[in-house]
């Protein structure tokens, strides 16, 4: 397999998989990156950079135990968009997973706070620029 931080695309590219946890009511769970943090207060989607060696997948499922204390079946993270934008120095190639099943009630190990949002009212809240582009294309798969 390609590990993408390698190559000719070097150390330019950095990939983040992230996941819209999506509840019966078509609400989608967002974090508040803490204080300290770059980007602190922002709303985002659970998630975080891909190490070394990992799958998307596994990493994905790695941070969201890290993050939330949930487990999420491999067979669980269906792949629903992506993000490209820059990023300081480097570029952000960020995958969006749609979940709709997960074991454990999601808690903020991490995070300043959670809260379940619905998509059109994502609009409103402070996110990241990456982030922006993702909104309607959740809208229309959810
Ligand atoms: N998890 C997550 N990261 C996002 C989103 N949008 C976005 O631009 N990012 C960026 O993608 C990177 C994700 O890495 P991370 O969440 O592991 O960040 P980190 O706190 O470990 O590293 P940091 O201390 O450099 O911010 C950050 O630079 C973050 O700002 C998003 O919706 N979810």
């Amino acid at each position: 397999m390609t590990n993408i931080q390698s190559g000719t695309a070097g150390s330019l590219l950095l990939p983040v998989v992230a996941a819209a946890l999506v509840d019966l009511d078509g609400r989608v769970l967002l974090q508040q990156r803490p204080e300290g943090k770059s980007l602190a207060g922002l709303w985002e989607f659970p998630g975080g950079k891909v190490e070394a060696g990992e799958t998307p997948e596994a990493a994905l499922i790695r941070e969201l135990e890290e993050e939330l204390g949930i487990a999420v079946p491999h067979a669980c993270l269906a792949p629903a968009a992506f993000a490209s934008a820059g990023l300081g120095e480097r570029h952000l190639l960020l995958l969006l997973y749609i979940t709709r099943k997960w074991s454990g009630v999601p808690r903020a190990l991490e995070a300043s706070a959670l809260r379940w949002v619905r998509p059109a009212d994502m609009h409103g809240l402070a996110m990241p620029p990456a982030d922006r582009p993702l909104i309607g294309l959740l809208d229309a798969l959810i």
